[in-house]
C-alpha cells in the first residue's frame, strides 16, 4: 500500500514539465521529478519517439533549476520490454547501396545513444526504479542511471541476442563496470538468461530490492527526496566526477576534482546547503585562537582525511584578512582533495564544521559571534571559549586537542614568518603547478594578492583596496615581534560583491574586549 504521505506528494504538487507523449511527469516530492516510461499497454516498448523524448527531457531536467534528483519508471505492469520492434525493423535502411545503408545506420544508432546516454549526463542523480521486467533496450536505459532499485518480482535481461542483434546502447560498455565481473555480463549478454531480482542486487546492478512495486516507488521517493535535500552543487559535483572517475585514472580523477572544488568553494552554495541541515543533537566547540592564523599544520590537521565529516573554516574576522587566508585554505583541501565549504558566500565568514561534530576554528572576532549565534540556533553550543578566559582556556583546549593545535605553542614570531612564508611559497607554486588561481607575491615591503587573476573564478574584479595591517597580540611577549613581522602593507584587488573594509584595519587586539568588534560592541559573545 502507497502511505497517505506518499499518496498526498503524488497529487499535490505533481505538474507537467512541458508536453511529452510518452513520457509521464510528476513532482512527487519538492525538486524531485518523476519520470515514466508511458506506454503500458504495450509494456513501455520503447518506440523511436519515445527513444526522442528520453533524450529531450534528460537534458531538459538536467538545466530544470527546481529540479535536483530525478525517479524514472515505468507506468503499468512492468518497466519495458525494450525497443519496440516495429520500430527496430524500420532502423533498417532502405538504400541499395551498402555504404549508404551503413552510414545511415550509423547515424540513427548514434542517435540511440544519445538518448540514453542523456540520462548519465543529466546533471541530476537518477535513480531507476525497476519493476516487472527490464528487458533488452531497458538494461541500457538503467545502466546509465546513477542509482538503481528493483522490485521483487521484476527480472532483467539482456536480450539482444535473442533478436540477432549486440547490444549497442550501453549495455556492453557500462555493465561491466557496474557489476565488476565480465564473465557474468558475459554470460548475461550472451545467453539472454533473465536475471532475478535476488541476483541483480547480490552482484551489483542494483542497490537493493522492494517487496512490491508501491515500496519500490516510495523508496524511490525517500531516496531522491534526500538526495534533492543536499547542496545541489555538491550533489552535481559529486555525479559529474563519480562518473568520471570510472572511466577514467585514480590521478586523472584526483586531477579533476581538484580542479572542480577550486571553482566550486568559491561559490556560496554550501550556504544554502547549511541552510536545509536538520535540528538534531549536533554539537560544535569553539576553539578560540590567539594567533593571527591557523598555520598550515593546524590546517592540515584539521583538514586531513582521517578527520570524518566536512571541514568549515573561519579564517579572520575582516574580508581581506579572509580573503588571503582562505585562498590558502581553498587551494590545500583542493589539493588535497578534501571537502571544503564556505558557510556564509563571499566576505563574510566561514567556519570549519566537521559534519556532525562542529569545530569552530576560530581566530577573530565580531561578526563571526553572530554566525555562531546563528548556528547556536540550530546546534547545541557545549564549550564556548571568550576572550576574557582565553590564556586559561586555551591552554585547557590545546590538552583537549593535543594533536590539532600543537603549533600554537610555538613562538609567536616563528609562526608569524613561518606562516607568511609558507604561504608565499606554497601559494606561488601550487598557482604555477596548478591552478594558476591567484597571484600572491611578496617584496620588501608589501603583499600583493591579485584576485584579477583567479582563472576559475567567473566574475570578473571590479575593486581594488590597498590596506595597512596592524596586527596586535595580546599575548605581551609576542607582541613585539609579531608587529614587527606583521606590520606590512598589502594589497588586495578584491572580487565584486565584496564588502571588505577597504579603509580600516585589521584589529587583533584582544586585550579590551570592546576593541574586538570594530562594529558593534553588543557582538561581545554571551552564547
Ligand atoms: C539499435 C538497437 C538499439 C537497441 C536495441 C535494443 C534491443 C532490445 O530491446 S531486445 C528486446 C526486445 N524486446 C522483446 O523481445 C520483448 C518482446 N515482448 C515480450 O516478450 C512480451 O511482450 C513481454 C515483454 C514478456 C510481456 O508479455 P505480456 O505481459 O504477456 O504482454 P504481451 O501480451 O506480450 O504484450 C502486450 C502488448 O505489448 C506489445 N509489446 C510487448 N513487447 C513489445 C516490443 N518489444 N515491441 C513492440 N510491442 C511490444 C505486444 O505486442 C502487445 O501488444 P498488442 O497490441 O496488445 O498485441
Amino acid at each position: 500500500m502507497l502511505t497517505k504521505a506518499f499518496q498526498r506528494n503524488l497529487s499535490g504538487v505533481a505538474r507537467s514539465l512541458s508536453t511529452y507523449q510518452y513520457l509521464k511527469i510528476e513532482t512527487p516530492s519538492p525538486k524531485v521529478y518523476h519520470v515514466q516510461l508511458n506506454r503500458p499497454e504495450k509494456r513501455n516498448a520503447i518506440s523511436t519517439e519515445m527513444w526522442d523524448e528520453i533524450g529531450q527531457v534528460f537534458e531538459e531536467l538536467s538545466d530544470t533549476s527546481d529540479c535536483r534528483s530525478i525517479i524514472l519508471s515505468g507506468n503499468g505492469k512492468m518497466f519495458t520490454a525494450g525497443i519496440d520492434l516495429s520500430a527496430f525493423l524500420k532502423l533498417i535502411p532502405q538504400q541499395s547501396d551498402s555504404a549508404h545503408k551503413s552510414l545511415d545506420l550509423l547515424k540513427k544508432v548514434k542517435k540511440l545513444q544519445a538518448g540514453f546516454t542523456a540520462v548519465e549526463k543529466c546533471k541530476k542523480p537518477v535513480i531507476a526504479a525497476i519493476h516487472g521486467a527490464c528487458i533488452g533496450g531497458g538494461v541500457d536505459l538503467i545502466c546509465g542511471a546513477d542509482i538503481r532499485l528493483m522490485s521483487s518480482e521484476c527480472y532483467l535481461q539482456v536480450k539482444e541476442v535473442d533478436i540477432g542483434i549486440v547490444a549497442d546502447v550501453g549495455t556492453i560498455q557500462r555493465l561491466p563496470k557496474i557489476v565488476g565481473n565480465q564473465s557474468l555480463v558475459n554470460e548475461y549478454c550472451l545467453t539472454a538468461r533473465k536475471i532475478p531480482s535476488d541476483e541483480a542486487a547480490r552482484v551489483g546492478i542494483v542497490s537493493r530490492v522492494l517487496v512490491d512495486k508501491e515500496s519500490l516507488m516510495e523508496e524511490a521517493v525517500a531516496l531522491a527526496a534526500k538526495i534533492a535535500s543536499k547542496s545541489p552543487v555538491a550533489v552535481q559535483g559529486t555525479k559529474d566526477n563519480l562518473v568520471f572517475s570510472r572511466d577514467h585514472t585514480t590521478q586523472q580523477g584526483l586531477d579533476r576534482i581538484a580542479l572542480w572544488n577550486s571553482a566550486m568553494l568559491l561559490g556560496g552554495d554550501p550556504a544554502a546547503a547549511m541552510m536545509v541541515k536538520k535540528k538534531g543533537d549536533n554539537v560544535f566547540t569553539v576553539i578560540q585562537l590567539p594567533s593571527l592564523y591557523p598555520t598550515s599544520e593546524i590546517i592540515s590537521q584539521l583538514t586531513s582525511p582521517e578527520r570524518d565529516g566536512t571541514v568549515w573554516l573561519d579564517i579572520a574576522p575582516q574580508s581581506s584578512c579572509q580573503n588571503f587566508k582562505q585562498i590558502d585554505v581553498f587551494e590545500h583541501c583542493a589539493v588535497n582533495n578534501i571537502p571544503l565549504y564556505r558557510a556564509i558566500p563571499d566576505n563574510t565568514h566561514t567556519i570549519i564544521i566537521n559534519n556532525l561534530s562542529f569545530w569552530v576554528l576560530y581566530c577573530g572576532v565580531s561578526r563571526v559571534y553572530r554566525e555562531l549565534l546563528q548556528l547556536s540556533r540550530d546546534y547545541k553550543v557545549i564549550s564556548t571559549i571568550t576572550r576574557d578566559t582565553l590564556d586559561q582556556e586555551i591552554e585547557d583546549t590545546i590538552l583537549l586537542l593535543p594533536d590539532t593545535i600543537v603549533s600554537l605553542s610555538q613562538d609567536s614570531e616563528d609562526q608569524l614568518s613561518g606562516t607568511y612564508n609558507e604561504i608565499v611559497r606554497q601559494s606561488s607554486g601550487r598557482t604555477e603547478k596548478k591552478t594558476q588561481r591567484y597571484i600572491l607575491t611578496r617584496s620588501a615591503s608589501s603583499f600583493n594578492l591579485d584576485f584579477s587573476k583567479v582563472e576559475e573564478k567567473p566574475s570578473p574584479v571590479t575593486e581594488t583596496s590597498t590596506c595597512d595591517v596592524t596586527f596586535e597580540l595580546g599575548l605581551s611577549e609576542r607582541e613585539k615581534s609579531a608587529r614587527a613581522a606583521t606590520e606590512l602593507p598589502y594589497t588586495v584587488t578584491n572580487p565584486p560583491g565584496s564588502n571588505s573594509d577597504t579603509t580600516g584595519h585589521i584589529h587583533y587586539v584582544p586585550d579590551d574586549m570592546d576593541d574586538w568588534d570594530d562594529e558593534d560592541p553588543d557582538d561581545d559573545l554571551d552564547i
